[in-house]
C-alpha cells in the first residue's frame, strides 16, 4: 500500500503538490489523471525519490521512503520521457539496465512479442519513437516487481503494439500487482483502469472507480465525465 500524506512540492512559485493526500491500496490498475502540468510525474517522482518534496510523508507498506531507498528495487518504472545515449545498441542498453537492477530478467518473451529481434544490434539514435517505446516498455516489464509505475506509456504506439501493452498490463494485475499509469488517451484508460485518481491544483479531487465517476457526474461518457471534474471545482469531488 502507498500512503501519501500532506505532500507539498513547488518549484519556485509555482505550487505543484499542495497538502496532497491520497492511499492507494495494493493490487489493481490505478489511473493518475489531471491537465497537463497537474503535477502526475511530480507525484510519481516524490513516489520514486527522484523528486524531494518540501515536506509531507511518503511511505510504502508502513515503511517511509525517507528511511529507507531498498524499496525501489521492487518498483518497475518507465518514464515520460527515457533518455539514454543515443549511441548505445539496444542489446547494450537491455544489458546495462540488467546490470544496474541486479536482478533476474526475462527479456526474451518480450523482445519477440514486440518484434525487437531487427533492432537488437541497433542505436538508439536511428529508432524510430515508437521502437523506442517498445524498448522502454520492454525494460520495465522485463523485471518481476510487485509495483509498476507507468508514465504515459502509450506515446507512440500503433495499435497493435497497444493492444499488446494493455495485454500484458492486464497479466500483471492478475498476477497482484500494483499499477500506476498515467496516459492522456481516456479510451485506454477507461479499457484498463481500475481507479481514477484525478489530480488539479496540487491536490486529488476524486478517487475512486469509473462508474463511480460517472455517476458522481452524471456524465455516462467517461471522457465527458472527466471533463465535468474540473468544471466542477468547487464540488467536493475527494470521495474518501
Ligand atoms: N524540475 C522542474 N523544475 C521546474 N519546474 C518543474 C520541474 N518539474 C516539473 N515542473 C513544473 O511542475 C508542474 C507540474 O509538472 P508535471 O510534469 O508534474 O505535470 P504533469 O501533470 O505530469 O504534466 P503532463 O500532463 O504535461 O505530463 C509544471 O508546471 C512543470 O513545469
Amino acid at each position: 500500500m502507498i500512503s501519501i500524506h500532506s505532500l507539498y512540492k513547488s518549484f519556485g512559485q509555482n505550487k505543484v503538490l499542495n497538502a496532497l493526500d491520497v492511499t492507494i491500496q495494493e493490487g489493481g490498475i490505478f489511473a493518475i489523471l489531471g491537465p497537463n502540468g497537474s503535477g502526475k510525474t511530480t507525484l510519481i517522482k516524490s513516489i520514486l525519490g527522484m523528486v524531494i518534496p518540501d515536506s509531507g510523508e511518503i511511505s510504502i507498506n508502513d515503511v517511509s521512503v525517507r528511511e529507507s531507498w531498498k524499496y525501489r528495487q521492487k518498483i518497475n518504472y518507465m518514464p515520460q520521457i527515457a533518455q539514454f545515449p543515443g549511441n548505445l545498441r539496444v542489446n547494450e542498453l537491455i544489458r546495462m539496465i540488467k546490470d544496474l537492477r541486479q536482478k533476474p530478467a526475462v527479456e526474451a518473451p518480450l523482445i519477440n512479442k514486440f518484434n525487437l529481434e531487427p533492432f537488437l544490434d541497433k542505436k538508439l539514435s536511428t529508432l524510430s519513437g515508437g521502437t523506442k517505446q517498445k524498448v522502454n516498455i520492454l525494460l520495465a516489464f522485463m523485471f518481476d516487481s510487485p509495483l509498476l509505475i507507468l508514465d504515459e506509456p502509450t506515446t507512440g504506439l500503433d495499435p497493435a503494439s497497444l493492444i499488446i501493452l494493455k495485454e500484458m498490463i492486464h497479466r500483471e494485475r492478475q498476477a497482484g500487482k500494483t499499477i500506476l499509469v498515467t496516459s492522456h488517451i481516456m479510451q485506454f484508460v477507461e479499457e484498463i483502469a481500475d481507479e481514477i485518481i484525478y489530480l488539479l491544483e496540487g491536490k486529488i479531487y476524486f478517487k475512486g472507480s469509473i462508474a463511480e465517476l460517472k455517476l458522481k457526474t452524471s456524465q455516462d461518457n467517461f471522457e465527458h465525465a472527466i471533463a465535468a471534474i474540473s468544471m466542477n471545482k468547487e464540488e467536493s469531488w475527494v470521495k474518501y
